[in-house]
C-alpha cells in the first residue's frame, strides 16, 4: 500500500523498524530512497519537532561515503519523517545474528569505514550518540574491502540527538543502548565525540568475539561494568589489534583514539589479520539477569520507558504504523534512570569484592576475624588488669591506720596535715 510523506515522496513497503520509527522503502524526485518516519508519539512532541527543524541543515549537510546520507527531513502533519539514501544490503546486527563473531580482517575492516564516517561527522561538530551494529549498514552493492569485508556505512545520525531528554533531565535520566554506553555518560557527563569511539571499539570487540565485553544479565550490573571494570581479554586476539581495542575503551574520554587516528591504526593491522579465522572466545558466563544482582544494583533495579522512547525488550516493539504488525525483536534504545554517585561507589566496591577469587575471599574474611579476636583479646587484659588494681587498691586502702576516715583516699593519710 503507497503513501505519501510530504509532497515529493512516496513508500511503499516497510524494510526495518527501530525504537524511533519504522524505515520504508520509497521513491522521491531523484529515485529510490529509505524514509524513516518517526513514531507518532515522537512526531507530536512539539520540541522534538522543533529540534527537528533545527538539525535539518546539519544532518543534511553530512555528506561522506561512508555515512549514509540523510537527504531530506520532512514534516507534514502528523508525519516526521527522514528521508536517506538507500543502502541495498543488511545491517551489521543481522550479520552478527547471522555468523555469530567475524574474521579479524573484516571486523577490523569494517571498523575502520565507520571510524571514517565518525571522523567526518566529528569534524562537522555532530555526535552520534547511538553507535552500535544496528546502526552500521553493509553495502553489499559496492565492491568488498580486504579480505572480501563488505563495505560499512553509519546510519542514524541525530536521531539519539532528536529523541534525547531536555539538558535538565539528562542530569538524572540516560537514553542509549546500555551494551554501547561510555562510562562518562552514565556518570553524567556531557556526550562528546569519545562516546562514539568508545562505543565503536565496543562493536569491534563484538564482531571479534561474538558478545559485548561488559554487556549480559541486569542493566544495572552492564552500567557498573562500563564504569569499574576493566575489559576482558579476547584470547588469541593478536596485540596490535588488542592494544587499539584497549585504547579506546580507556574510561577516560581524553585517553581514547581520535576517529581518525583509529580508522588508521586498523588499516595498519589489516595486511597482519590476513587470513586469520574467527576466534574461538568462550561466551562468558554471565548469570541471567535476576541472579546476578548485587545488593547495591538491585537498589538500582529500574530500567523504564521515558515519553518517546521504549523499555529494554525481548519482545516485539510496539505498532510504529498502524496496521503493521511489529516485527523488531531488538534490545535498543532505554532509557535509564542514572544511578547515583552512591550507588556507582557501591557498584565499585562489590565490583571489587566480587572480583576477589572465592578462596581469596576466604583467608580475606578469616584475617578480619583474626584482627577482630586480637583487639578483643587486648581490649580483655586491659579490663581484667584495672578490675585487678582497683581489687588490690581496695584491699590496701582497708588496711591502712586511718580507713575508718571512709572515703579519703589511703595516699591522704601522707600528705602533710593543715597546721
Ligand atoms: N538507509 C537505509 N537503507 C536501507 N535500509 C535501512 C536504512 N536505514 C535503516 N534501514 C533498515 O531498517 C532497520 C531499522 O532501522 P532503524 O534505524 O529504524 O532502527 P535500529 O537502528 O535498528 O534501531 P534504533 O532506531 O532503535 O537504534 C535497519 O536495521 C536496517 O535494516
Amino acid at each position: 500500500m503507497a503513501r505519501k510523506i510530504g509532497s515529493r515522496y512516496t513508500v511503499h513497503q516497510v524494510i526495518g523498524r527501530g525504537s524511533a520509527g519504522t524505515v520504508w522503502l520509497g521513491e522521491g524526485p531523484d529515485g529510490p530512497v529509505a524514509v524513516k518516519l518517526l513514531r507518532e508519539d515522537l512526531a507530536a512532541d512539539q520540541v522534538l519537532v522543533g529540534r527537528f527543524v533545527q538539525e535539518r541543515a546539519a544532518l543534511t549537510s553530512l555528506d561522506h561515503p561512508r555515512v549514509v546520507g540523510v537527504r531530506d527531513m520532512v514534516v507534514d502533519g502528523s508525519d516526521l519523517a527522514l528521508v536517506m539514501e538507500l543502502v541495498q544490503g543488511t545491517d551489521l546486527r543481522s550479520r552478527l545474528e547471522r555468523d555469530g563473531a567475524v574474521p579479524p580482517q573484516s571486523a577490523a575492516s569494517i571498523i575502520a569505514d565507520v571510524a571514517d564516517g565518525l571522523a567526518a561527522a566529528h569534524a562537522a561538530g555532530i555526535v552520534h550518540r547511538d553507535v552500535k551494529p544496528e546502526n552500521v549498514l553493509l553495502d553489499l552493492s559496492a565492491a568488498p574491502g580486504p579480505g572480501g569485508a563488505p563495505r560499512a556505512k553509519l546510519t542514524d545520525f541525530g536521531v539519539a540527538r532528536l529523541v534525547d531528554a531536555p539538558r535538565r533531565t539528562r542530569a538524572t535520566r540516560i537514553i542509549g543502548t546500555p551494551d554501547y554506553l561510555a562510562p562518562e555518560i552514565i556518570e553524567g557527563l556531557e556526550p562528546r565525540a569519545a562516546v562514539d569511539i568508545y562505543a565503536l571499539a565496543t562493536v569491534l570487540y563484538e564482531l571479534l568475539a561474538g558478545f559485548t565485553p561488559f554487556g549480559g544479565g541486569h542493566t544495572g550490573a552492564v552500567l557498573r561494568r562500563h564504569v569499574t571494570e576493566q575489559v576482558p581479554p579476547i584470547p588469541g586476539l593478536p596485540d596490535g589489534l588488542w592494544r587499539i581495542i584497549a585504547e579506546c575503551l580507556a574510561k577516560a574520554p581524553a585517553s581514547r583514539l581520535r576517529a581518525a587516528e583509529l580508522a588508521a591504526r586498523l588499516r595498519e593491522q589489516l595486511p597482519a589479520l590476513a587470513g586469520l579465522p574467527v576466534l574461538a572466545v568462550p561466551q562468558q558466563g554471565r548469570a541471567p539477569a535476576e541472579e546476578q544482582l548485587t545488593p547495591a544494583e538491585a537498589v538500582y533495579a529500574e530500567v523504564d520507558a521515558a515519553p518517546g522512547t521504549h523499555k529494554r525488550r525481548r519482545g516485539p516493539a510496539v505498532p510504529l504504523v498502524p496496521g503493521v504488525a511489529p516485527d523488531s525483536t531488538r534490545d535498543t534504545h532505554t532509557s535509564l534512570r542514572r544511578p547515583s554517585a552512591h550507588e556507582l561507589a557501591s557498584y565499585a566496591a562489590e565490583s571489587r569484592a566480587q572480583r576477589t577469587a572465592p578462596g581469596a575471599a576466604h583467608r580475606r574474611d578469616r584475617q578480619a576475624l583474626l584482627r577482630r579476636r586480637r583487639v578483643l583479646a587486648v581490649l580483655l587484659a586491659v579490663v581484667l588488669l584495672l578490675a585487678g588494681a582497683a581489687a588490690a587498691w581496695t584491699a590496701f586502702a582497708a588496711t591502712a591506720p586511718d580507713a575508718g576516715s571512709g572515703s579519703r583516699p589511703a595516699t591522704v593519710s601522707t600528705a602533710p596535715r593543715a597546721p
